[in-house]
Parts: C-alpha cells; structure tokens; sequence
C-alpha cells in the first residue's frame, strides 16, 4: 500500500500544531484552557487523563466539529478553522460513539466515506482495508446486522478510507473482545510503519504503554505533561524490592526505622521503594542492614512502576 505521508509536509514541521487552545462550552464550562502540544509527523501520541479532562474536545476542534473559543490547531499546517476542508482531508476520526449508515453494506459505506472528501475511487485500497480489518467477508453485509466489534471495525475503516496522513483514534477499543484490541494494536503498527502521525485516547493505560512513542497527560483542561515514553519511564518510575519474609512482620525492628521500608499488610513482604534514577542506600547496603537486624527473608523479587502507576499519581498530585 502507498505512504501515507504527506508530500507537502517540511520534515521539522509537526503534524498537528496546537496552540493556546481554550474552549468554553455555552454552559460556561472550560474544558480547554489554553493547551499548547505539537505532535510529530509519523509518531504515536497517546492523550491520557481523567473522564472529562477535555480529550474529545480537544480532538473533536482538530476534527472541525466543535469550534474553539480561542486559539488555533494546525493540520499539516492547515488551521482547521480557516482551512477546514484542507485540514480535514489530512484527518481520519475514529470518534468514541458509533454511528454509521446503518443500512448500507460495509463496501458501501466505507466507499462512500472516501468519496465525501473528494478523492477518487481506490477500489484495490478499500479491499486491502477491509481485509487489514477482518471485514473483507463482511463487505455485502449491511452495517445494522454486524456485532458491536464489527461496527467498530467499520469505523476504523471509514476514518482510512481517504488515506488520511494523521489519525484520531479517541478509545478505539472500550469494550471491545481481546481479538479486537490485537487486530487494532496491529493495524496501528501498520500505520505506524507507513508514516501516519496518530493520536490516541485511553483508558487502558497498558495500550498508551504498549504503542505510544510519546505520552501526553491531560487534566482539568490543562496539559501536564508531554514526553517520551520510555524518558518518563526512567524518570518517574519507581521500582521496588521485595523481600519475601520466613516469619511475618508486623513492625519494622528499630535499626530499620527512617529507612525507605513498607510492611505489606499481610506481613508477609518487605517492601523497598526506590527510584530508578538512584538515590536511597542502595540494594546491597540495604540487604545487609535487613540481615543484621535479624530479618530472615526467604526470596528477593523486583518491581518496576507501571505507566499507570506514573499517571494515577501525576494526576492525584494535580487534584
Ligand atoms: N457540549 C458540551 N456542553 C457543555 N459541557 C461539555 C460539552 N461537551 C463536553 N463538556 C464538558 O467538558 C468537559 C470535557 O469533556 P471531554 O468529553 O472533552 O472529556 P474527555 O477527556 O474526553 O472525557 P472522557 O474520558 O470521559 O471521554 C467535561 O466536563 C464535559 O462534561
């Protein structure tokens, strides 16, 4: 299949530039308050935060389908306002809410879609799609008759179907089967290898985990942070040594006191809490001051924090 990645594009020039991007909903609400994020042509950026952190606004102005209260979102570098129909052949939505023409085959629909940007027909492009997605059996059937999973295979493949070069995908797989989820991890590293530019939204943070080249957290409106994956991972992770105890605790023995020590509730682990840049007296001065303070332990086992963990405090810290 062809590149997807737009000739046009200068290579420093961001995919998707935002800029002090403020929304006040009619209600007086703001869900935006002034979010600046560029994300980089061809990479993966995975949008967490909490319900109603502003993710689906964010996404739905880029799209062209709320309007901003102020400042600007650049596709391509295309404002999405005053270039709506440039900006928005360059975008692919799969939205978190299905509809779809629901008495319309799979081939139809998805034909359809790319007409309605302008682009001529692909027929060899739509087949290749539909089989990428599991749904080339299904091309003649109506879209009302499929399952859930399968209506969301056809979004997928209706927000592709004009060869979009930056791609929404806002919770592709809530409540989808665990086949869904790794037909969609393998569509996105497909994507991915041809150069389109994603934004993603979860609330599995172990997807953000698994294909994000670049976390951004969102909350309240506000952006917390953007990095790259595996920086935020060293920087912020925390890792951790268990001692698994011959005898259960159930008070750490005075010579341990002021040391960085947890007793797990049972009594039965020992609990070392670090961070992986360095810092605290170190695994092996630790173990010797454990053992001279009688502590038997019976095996050692580490743990490193989970992006999850990274995130759930970030955004407590943030409350
Ligand atoms: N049309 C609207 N009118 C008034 N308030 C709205 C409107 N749409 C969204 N909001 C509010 O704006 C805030 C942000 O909503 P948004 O859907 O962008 O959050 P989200 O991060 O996508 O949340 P979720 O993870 O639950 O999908 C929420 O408090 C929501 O109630």
């Amino acid at each position: 299949m062809a590149s997807f990645l737009p000739s046009g594009r200068s290579p420093v020039q961001p995919a998707l530039s935002v800029r002090n991007l403020e929304k006040t909903y009619a209600s007086g609400f703001q869900a935006l308050k002034g979010v600046s994020l560029d994300v980089r042509g061809g990479e993966i950026l995975a949008l967490l935060g909490p319900n109603g952190a502003g993710k689906t606004t964010l996404i739905s102005i880029a799209c062209g389908l709320v309007n901003p209260s102020g400042g600007s979102v650049l596709a391509d570098g295309h404002d999405v306002v005053r270039e709506y129909r440039a900006a928005r052949e360059r975008i692919g939505l799969v939205p978190q809410e299905l509809f779809t023409d629901a008495f319309e085959s799979v081939w139809a629909t998805v034909t359809f879609s790319r007409g309605l940007f302008g682009k001529p027909p692909a027929p060899d492009y739509i087949e290749q799609l539909l089989r990428e997605l599991s749904l080339w059996d299904k091309r003649d059937a109506r879209v009302m008759a499929l399952s859930g999973g399968m209506k969301r295979r056809v979004m997928i493949a209706k927000a592709l179907s004009h060869e979009p070069g930056i791609l929404f995908l806002d919770e592709p797989t809530a409540g989808v089967d665990v086949e869904l989820r790794r037909d969609m991890w393998r569509m996105v590293d497909r994507l991915r290898q041809r150069g389109v530019t994603i934004v993603l939204t979860t609330h599995y943070i172990e997807e953000a985990e698994e294909m994000a080249d670049r976390i951004a957290v969102i909350s309240k409106g506000e952006i917390l942070l953007v990095e790259d994956k595996a920086v935020l991972m060293r920087q912020l992770g925390k890792r951790e040594v268990l001692l698994t105890l011959r005898t259960p605790l159930t008070e750490l023995p005075r010579m341990l006191e002021g040391l960085p020590l947890t007793i797990s509730e049972d009594g039965t682990t020992l609990v070392y809490a670090f961070d992986a840049a360095g810092g605290g007296p170190g695994i092996a001065a630790l173990l010797a001051q454990v053992s001279a303070s009688g502590i038997d332990y019976v095996d050692v086992a580490t743990r490193q924090s989970s992006l999850e963990d990274i995130f759930v405090s970030l955004v407590r810290s943030h409350a």
